[in-house]
C-alpha cells in the first residue's frame, strides 16, 4: 500500500524535518556530492539511494535533459501535405540537440496476414476469391503465425474476459485462451446478456459512420451552417477592411491610384469589378444586419470546470488508453489529442481516430482542434458536432509551439492575430450545435511580451467561449522557464472584471460564467489548491505531472502525497495495458501499437522519483534527479531512463520484443543500444 504523508506539508520541505528519513549506513559515499545534488534544478535526493557511476559500477545513463516540447514529430503531424511547403522540408538544417527528429515509430504489418473475412469463420467467402492477398486458409495461417503472448500479467487474452469475446478472432496473440486449437472453435466468455453488461462499461465512442467519412472524402458532406456564417463572417472582415482602407486618408489613396492609372483597364476587368461591386453590396447589407461575427444562435449545454480535476490535450501520449487510465485515477475531464482541422474535413480515417473516446470520459470530454482559418474552424467543428455525440466542448488550440503548425498560421500563431482567432471561434460556436466552444491559450508568442491580457479581454468582449485555459508560458520559452502564475493569476482577475462589464449581454446571452483555467508547472497537490486560492481562478489543468505521476488526482483528493510503491506503480502499468490492448486490439500489429505507446508512456512515468528516496519534496518539474537506485529492483527499472529498460518492461505485459518492432525514442540520450 502506498504511505500517505503527513498532510499540509509545506513545499519542498525538507524530508527529514518530516520525520520521514529513516536511519542508513550507506550515506557516507553520497555525501561528498552534496553540493551538486543542492544545486538550482536538481531534486534533493537522500545520499544512498544516489549512484556514483564510476564506482558504482551502475550502467544507467545520466539523467536526459528534459525536454516537454509537443511531440512535434508525430508521423500524423509531418504527414500533412500542407505542413511543408513547396515540397521541401522546413528548417531542415535546424536540428535539435539530442533529439531524434523524424523517428517514425509506425509499426510493419504481418506478412502472411489472414483475410479479414476469415477472423473469426474459417468457411467464409470472400469476394477477391483466388486474387484476394491474404491468407484464407486459417490453418495455413496458425502455421506462419509469430508465437502467443503469455505473461503472469495476462494469462488469457485480456479483451476476451473485458469485453466477453475477442474481436481479433484467430488473430489473436492469446489465441489459445479462447480456441480450441484442434477443432478451431472460438468460444465465447458469456452470454449475449452477459456480453451487453460488459459493453456498457467498456466501449468506445464518438465512431464517425462510414458513410459520412466517404461524405467528407469526396466533398459531398453539406456544410450548410458553415457556409451560412462564413459568409456573414466574410462580409463583416470585408467592411472592416474597407473602413480601415478608408481611414488611410487621402494621400494613400492617392498612391493607390496613382499606380492603378499605369494599368490598361480592360473590358473584362469592369466586368470583374461590377461582380465585385454586387458583391460588396450584399456584404454590405450582410453586415448591416449582423455588425459583428459573434452571431449567437444556439442554446449551449452548461460547462463546468469549476474546481474539476483536467488532463491537458497531449498529443501522442494523450490517447485513448492514457485518457482512460486518468478517467480511473480520478480525473474528471480529460481532451482529445489536438486534431487538425483540415484532415478531419477531409474525412481522414487517422485524424477521425482522435475524437474517439471511452464511454468513462464522457461527459467531460473535450475534442481540441487545430486550424489556421475561419473555413477551417467552422467547418471541421460543424463535421464534429453533426456526427459525434460525445463531446462537452470543442476546444480550439491557440497554443501549440510546433513550427509546422505555428508557420501556417495554426496553434500559437493565433495569439499573433487575435481577430482571426475570435472569427474562428464565432464561426465554431455558430455551428456546433449545443457544444460549447472553448479555447486554449499561452501567454504570449515572444518573450518578454505577454497578449494573453488583452486577447483575454477580447475573447470576453467579442465571443462566446464558454472557457478559456491559459498556459503560463510564451511561444518561444517552450518549457526552459517555470510558467509564470503571476500573470496567469492577473489574466484571472481581468477576465472577471471584462466579464462584469459585459454582464448584461452576457445574461441575455446564456447566462453562463466563463471558466478560467491556469495550467503549467502544476505536479502536485499543494499547487493545485495554492493557486486555486485565488477565487477567479476555475480550476488548474495538469499535463505533464498526470503523465509522470498518474495518480496525481489521488493525491489532489487526499490532500497529501501518497509515497507508491513500486508494485503499486507496476500495477497502473498493467491497466494502461490492458486499456491498450482493449483498445489497439490483442494481434500482432495491435500488440506493436500497445507496446509503441506504452514506451511513448514510459518516457515520461520514469521520470517519477518516488518520494521515499528524496530528502526534499515535491520534486519539481524542472529539476533533474542525479542518478539514483530505488528501494528495489523494480523501483530502479521503473526509473531507468534507457528505453531499453522500457521494453523490458513491455515484454511482462506483451510477451517478446519481436524482430519487426520498431521504436525510436524521442530523446537520443534514451536510446543507448545494450544489445
Ligand atoms: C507531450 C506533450 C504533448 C502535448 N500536446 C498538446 C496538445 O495536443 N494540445 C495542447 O493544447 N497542448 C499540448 N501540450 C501542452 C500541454 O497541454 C500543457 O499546456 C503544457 O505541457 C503545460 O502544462 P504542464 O506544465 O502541466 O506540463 C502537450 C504537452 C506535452 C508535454
Amino acid at each position: 500500500m502506498s504511505e500517505p504523508a503527513p498532510a499540509a506539508a509545506p513545499a519542498a520541505a525538507p524530508v527529514e524535518a518530516q520525520g520521514k528519513r529513516p536511519a542508513s549506513a550507506g550515506a557516507e559515499p553520497a555525501a561528498a556530492k552534496k553540493s551538486d545534488t543542492t544545486s538550482k534544478g536538481v531534486a534533493h535526493l537522500k545520499p544512498e539511494f544516489i549512484l556514483l557511476n564510476e564506482n558504482s559500477g551502475d550502467t544507467r545513463a545520466s539523467a536526459p535533459e528534459y525536454n516537454d516540447e509537443e511531440q512535434s514529430t508525430s508521423s500524423r503531424l509531418e504527414s500533412q501535405p500542407s505542413i511543408q511547403q513547396n515540397g521541401k522540408k522546413q528548417n531542415s538544417k535546424k536540428k535539435k540537440r539530442g533529439q531524434n527528429k523524424n523517428r517514425d515509430n509506425r509499426q510493419a504489418r504481418e506478412q502472411h496476414a489472414l483475410c479479414s473475412k476469415f477472423v473469426s469463420n474459417t468457411d467464409a467467402s470472400c469476394p477477391f476469391g483466388d486474387k484476394c492477398r491474404f491468407v484464407h486458409d486459417v490453418r495455413e495461417y496458425l502455421d506462419k503465425k509469430a508465437p502467443e503472448i503469455k505473461t503472469d500479467f495476462f494469462p488469457v487474452c485480456p479483451v476476451w474476459k473485458s469485453l466477453g469475446y475477442c474481436p481479433m478472432g484467430y488473430k489473436c496473440c492469446f489465441l489459445s485462451s479462447h480456441c480450441d486449437l484442434d477443432t478451431l472453435e472460438l468460444k465465447g466468455l458469456c452470454d449475449e446478456d452477459g456480453r451487453k453488461q460488459l459493453f456498457e462499461e467498456n466501449h468506445e465512442i464518438n465512431h464517425i459512420a462510414g458513410e459520412t467519412k466517404y461524405d467528407l472524402i469526396k466533398r459531398k458532406f453539406p456544410f450548410t451552417k458553415s457556409d451560412y456564417i462564413l459568409e456573414i463572417i466574410d462580409a463583416i472582415q470585408q467592411e472592416n477592411r474597407d473602413s480601415t482602407n478608408m481611414s488611410k486618408g487621402p494621400e494613400a489613396t492617392a498612391e493607390e491610384d496613382t499606380s492603378k492609372k499605369d494599368e490598361e483597364i480592360s473590358a473584362q476587368a469592369d466586368e470583374q469589378n461590377n461582380q465585385i461591386s454586387e458583391k460588396r453590396e450584399k456584404q454590405r447589407e450582410i453586415y448591416l444586419k449582423y455588425h459583428d461575427t459573434r452571431f449567437f444562435a444556439q442554446e449551449k449545454k452548461k460547462l463546468d470546470l469549476h474546481h474539476k480535476k483536467i488532463v491537458s490535450p497531449l498529443t501522442t501520449v494523450g490517447n485513448l488508453p492514457y485518457r482512460r487510465l486518468m478517467r480511473k485515477l480520478g480525473a474528471d475531464v480529460t481532451y482529445s489529442e489536438m486534431a487538425l482541422a483540415v484532415p478531419l474535413i477531409q474525412g481522414t480515417n487517422s485524424e477521425w481516430a482522435l475524437p474517439k473516446a471511452h464511454c468513462s470520459e464522457f461527459p467531460g470530454f473535450g475534442v481540441q482542434i487545430a486550424c489556421s482559418k475561419t473555413w477551417q474552424a467552422a467547418k471541421a467543428a460543424e463535421a464534429l458536432a453533426a456526427n459525434v455525440s460525445g463531446v462537452s466542448e470543442i476546444n480550439l488550440n491557440s497554443g501549440c509551439p510546433i513550427d509546422l503548425l505555428y508557420r501556417q498560421g495554426s496553434g500559437s500563431a493565433l495569439l499573433d492575430n487575435p481577430a482571426r482567432m475570435i472569427r474562428c471561434l464565432n464561426g465554431m460556436n455558430y455551428v456546433s450545435n449545443d457544444i460549447p466552444v472553448t479555447v486554449k491559450i499561452r501567454t504570449g508568442t515572444r518573450e518578454g511580451h505577454p497578449i494573453a491580457l488583452s486577447i483575454t479581454k477580447r475573447l470576453v468582449m467579442e465571443t462566446d467561449v464558454a472557457a478559456i485555459t491559459l498556459h503560463g508560458r510564451t511561444r518561444q520559452q517552450r518549457y526552459t522557464k517555470s510558467a509564470d502564475w503571476d500573470y496567469v493569476g492577473e489574466v484571472a482577475d481581468a477576465v472577471r472584471v471584462y466579464e462584469a462589464e459585459k454582464q448584461e449581454d452576457k445574461e441575455a446571452r446564456d447566462g453562463q460564467k466563463l471558466q478560467f483555467v491556469g495550467n503549467g508547472d502544476c505536479n502536485n497537490w499543494e499547487d493545485w489548491y495554492k493557486h486555486l486560492e485565488n477565487k477567479n481562478m476555475d480550476s488548474v489543468m495538469v499535463a505533464r505531472g498526470a503523465l509522470i505521476k498518474p495518480w496525481i488526482f489521488e493525491e489532489v483528493d487526499a490532500q497529501q502525497y501518497m509515497d507508491k510503491s513500486a508494485t503499486e506503480r507496476l500495477e497502473i502499468l498493467k491497466d494502461y495495458c490492458q486499456f491498450a490492448m482493449d483498445h489497439w486490439g490483442t494481434d500482432q500489429y495491435g500488440i506493436s501499437q500497445c507496446r509503441r505507446y506504452f514506451c511513448d508512456f514510459m518516457s515520461f512515468y520514469h521520470r517519477y522519483v518516488p518520494m521515499g528516496i528524496c530528502e526534499r519534496y515535491p520534486v519539481l518539474l524542472n529539476e533533474r534527479p542525479p542518478n539514483w537506485k530505488g528501494r528495489n529492483d523494480l523501483e530502479t527499472l521503473l526509473g531507468s531512463t534507457d528505453s531499453n529498460d522500457w521494453l523490458k518492461l513491455s515484454e511482462m505485459f506483451f510477451g517478446k520484443v519481436s524482430d519487426e518492432f520498431v521504436f525510436t525514442p524521442k530523446h537520443k540520450s534514451n536510446s543507448f543500444a545494450t544489445n
